[in-house]
This record gives structure tokens, C-alpha cells and sequence, in this order.
């Protein structure tokens, strides 16, 4: 693959970005959608909606048979999706296709383990390189694997963003250490998936990830609304939400599927004014 970035003197979207919003004072926010759900050119379109609603970066999910990690919301949108054969390409295809409609966000893709695996670790980063990703999550990457998958992901200048959980303290140091583009930390134990509380060491969780990491610091699970996003804002750089607006999809789905334009456009409203609510308004400290 020609694109190996061998010099890596180009910047990573994703840092320009998270130093923009430094610069702002602003929090991140960074939804999750379902590749596919209920089709591509949907998805397509969502991403365009979510970055007219102020999303700063968006992370592509690919659909996958054993999603281990997931909740009911994204189990359900995955499944919509896989009855459309949704494959990893088509999902990785999505990002220039909305770089094509002139989206500008950086793109994570979002994939478990094996698909990637299954394609070629070699092959998947330089296909993300060239269309236009700057940053993969591989919740379930194995451990052994983990240092080979991040040298190859920074080679062709993809950040590898790692996860840390509640569980993980005494990783959360090694983690964060050597984590580049953010460190997701996630919110709770279990399963994405709406919640009203979060895991009750949250705080000090948070507070040891901050001193771990050089690199800024986002939460995922369960946020679902502005306060959610507002209570984490002055400890991390963003958050992530998945399935309160894969949720939203699902509901648009009548309208996102209709043959009516004009009804396809409501649905599409419904999810954009969604996220556009999630926006947190205080700063970050
Ligand atoms: O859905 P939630 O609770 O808002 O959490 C974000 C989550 O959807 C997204 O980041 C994600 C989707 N599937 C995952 C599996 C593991 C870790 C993270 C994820």
C-alpha cells in the first residue's frame, strides 16, 4: 500500500481539532451511527446531519454479527444493518463518500476486532488512510495484538484510540501513556447503552485518566442528553454518544425509509435537532 505515512509530518484531524476546541473552550461531541442502519445512503446522510449539528468528530460503526459490547439500541441497529449485507468496505466507503458531499469532521471507524483482522490489520489501516479516516477503535483488540496493531495504525497515520473502563485502573496509567489521538473512557461497566447513572468512582476514574494520559480525554456510555454531557464537560474533552441517537434513528426509521423526499427530510431534522441538543454548553477547564 503506497500510502504507509512513513515521515508522519502530516497532522492528524483529530488533534486539529481537539486544539481548536482547546483554543474555544468548547467539549467534543462525538456521535456513533450505524453504518447501514437502515441503508448506506442514509448513513450518508446522517453524517451530513450530524455535522450540521455541530458534531466535531463522528465515529463510523461497522455492523457486527457478535456485538459483544453493545447494547439492545446498537444490537438492533446492527441487525437492520447486516439484513442489507453491510460489509466493512461499504462501511469504510461512507467516509469519502461524505468527504465527496464536502463533510469536514474527522472519521473514527468503529469495528470489533475480527472484520479488521479478517480483511488484513495492513490493509484495513491503509484503506482508512485512503478514504479519509484519522482515527479506529477496536474495542476488543487483544492485548497480544495491541502493540503491532499500533505501530501499523500509526504508520499510515491513524490513531489507534485504546479504551479504558472503571475496572482498568491499574492499566489506565500503561493505557493512557501511550494512547494517541484521546483516550475513551468508559462511563460504566457493562454494555452501551442509555443510562441515568454512571459507575460511582466516575470522578477519581476520570481524574486518574487525566493525569495518565498527554492526550486529551473523551467518555462514551450512556450519555443521552445536554446535563449528561454538561457533567462530564469540565473533567474530559468530549463525549460520545451512540445509542440515544442511534435510538432517535430507529424511531425516524418510517420516515428515513419512506419513498416521500420531504418525509425523508423530517426524519433526517429529527436526528440532527437531537444531536443538536446534546451540545454541552459549558467549557472545558
Ligand atoms: O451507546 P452509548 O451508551 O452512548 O456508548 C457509546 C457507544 O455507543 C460507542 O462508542 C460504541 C458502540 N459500540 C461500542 C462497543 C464498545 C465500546 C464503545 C462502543
Amino acid at each position: 500500500m503506497s500510502d504507509r505515512n512513513e515521515t508522519n509530518i502530516a497532522t492528524n484531524l483529530i488533534d486539529d481539532v481537539f486544539a481548536q476546541l482547546k483554543e474555544s473552550g468548547e467539549t467534543a461531541l462525538i456521535p456513533f451511527l450505524t453504518m447501514g442502519d437502515p441503508d448506506l445512503e442514509t448513513s450518508i446522510a446522517l453524517v451530513q446531519a450530524a455535522e450540521r449539528a455541530g458534531a466535531h468528530m463522528i465515529e463510523l460503526g461497522v455492523p457486527y454479527s457478535d456485538p459483544l459490547a453493545d447494547g439492545p439500541v446498537i444490537q438492533r441497529a446492527s441487525e437492520r444493518a447486516l439484513r442489507n449485507r453491510i460489509s466493512l468496505m461499504d462501511c469504510i466507503r461512507v467516509a469519502s463518500k461524505a468527504r465527496d458531499r464536502g463533510v469536514k469532521l474527522p472519521f473514527i471507524l468503529f469495528s470489533y476486532f475480527n472484520p479488521a483482522y479478517q480483511l488484513g490489520l495492513e490493509k484495513f489501516f491503509g484503506l482508512l488512510k485512503i478514504n479519509g479516516f484519522s482515527g479506529a477503535i477496536l474495542p476488543d483488540l487483544p492485548l497480544e495484538e495491541d502493540a503491532e496493531t499500533r505501530a501499523l495504525a500509526e504508520a499510515y497515520g491513524i490513531h489507534l484510540i485504546p479504551l479504558v473502563a472503571p475496572t482498568s485502573e491499574a492499566r489506565v496509567e500503561r493505557i493512557a501513556a501511550k494512547a494517541k489521538g484521546f483516550v475513551y473512557c468508559v462511563s460504566s461497566l457493562g454494555v452501551t447503552g442509555v443510562r441515568s447513572t454512571f459507575h460511582e468512582g466516575i470522578d477519581s476514574f476520570l481524574a486518574t485518566v487525566r493525569r495518565a494520559a498527554s492526550v486529551p480525554i473523551c467518555v462514551g456510555f450512556g450519555i443521552s442528553s445536554r446535563e449528561h454531557a454538561e457533567r462530564f464537560a469540565g473533567q474530559c474533552d468530549g463525549v460520545i454518544v451512540g445509542s440515544a441517537i442511534v435510538r432517535q434513528v430507529e424511531e425516524a426509521l418510517p420516515l428515513l425509509t419512506s419513498s416521500s423526499a420531504e418525509e425523508r427530510k423530517r426524519g433526517l431534522q429529527a436526528v440532527e435537532d437531537f444531536i443538536s441538543d446534546l451540545k454541552p454548553r459549558k467549557a472545558t477547564v
